[in-house]
């Protein structure tokens, strides 16, 4: 029987985007639906009632939810080439460890220095270079985090590669020197190279408007609340 695999995702959302790279890298043909997360569908509702968040892998009509985890279900369930996850368990635990650490410190981190201005975004800067030191230093030696291919924790600090400079296009900062972050910055540009993940990347113009809008709605937001009712 022909496998069924369906994928809820928005045009823009990092978090999916690890999907689609994860299916693609393992030639998993699937079908799209993309949600618009004002306007939710009663389908993504009903597969992800938890979180009601985008993506959700639908695998011969069982949902599965949370891109880390959706990384790790289409690695075990689909384990021909490429492997996602590394074999030995201190690196598989390692590679989970830093996708954590990148979904909470270290985007946190960089989302404060987007959405703040002044003394409060300097200090969001110096700590979220602190983070991306760590990064860094993940990567000494290696072109993918786990060795010359991509895998898990690739796709899970994915977002850094295009995110990041879109982010800094808009604010009018570096976050990413070439000097501070040697490691980081080659591993931008070899994880960019491939053709497999450029192919997906959502375009560079509508990222950017996008987020122009939500800055601008945060700063309008944070002022408003300091106003006396
Ligand atoms: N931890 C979740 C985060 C997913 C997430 O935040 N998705 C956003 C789109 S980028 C969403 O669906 N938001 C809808 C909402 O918050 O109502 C994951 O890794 O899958």
């Amino acid at each position: 029987m022909a496998e069924e695999v369906k994928l809820f995702r928005t045009w823009s959302s990092p978090y999916a985007l690890r999907i689609v790279w994860a299916l693609k890298l393992k030639g998993i043909e699937f079908e799209t639906i993309f949600e618009d997360i004002t306007n939710k569908s009663p389908l993504l509702l009903q597969h992800n009632p938890a979180h009601a968040k985008v993506p959700v892998l639908l695998h011969n009509g069982k949902p599965v939810c949370e891109s880390l985890i959706i990384l790790e279900y289409i690695d075990e369930t689909w384990t021909h080439n490429p492997p996602l996850l590394p074999q030995d368990p201190l690196e598989k635990a390692s590679s989970r460890f830093w996708a954590h650490f990148g979904d909470h410190k270290l985007m946190e981190s960089i989302w404060n220095v987007f959405t703040s201005q002044g003394k409060e975004q300097e200090e969001a800067m110096a700590t979220s270079i602190e983070n991306l030191k760590l990064i860094d230093e993940q990567l000494k030696g290696k072109k993918f985090f786990n060795g010359n291919a991509i895998g898990y924790l690739d796709l899970a600090l994915g977002w850094m590669a295009n995110l990041i400079s879109i982010l800094e296009e808009i604010i009018s900062v570096e976050l990413i020197h070439t000097d501070k972050f040697p490691h980081l910055s080659s591993w931008i540009q070899n994880f960019s190279d491939d053709p497999v993940i450029i192919e997906c990347w959502p375009p560079r113009d509508k990222m950017v408007t996008k987020f122009q809008i939500m800055r601008d709605n945060y700063l309008t937001r944070s002022i408003c609340q300091v106003k006396p009712a």
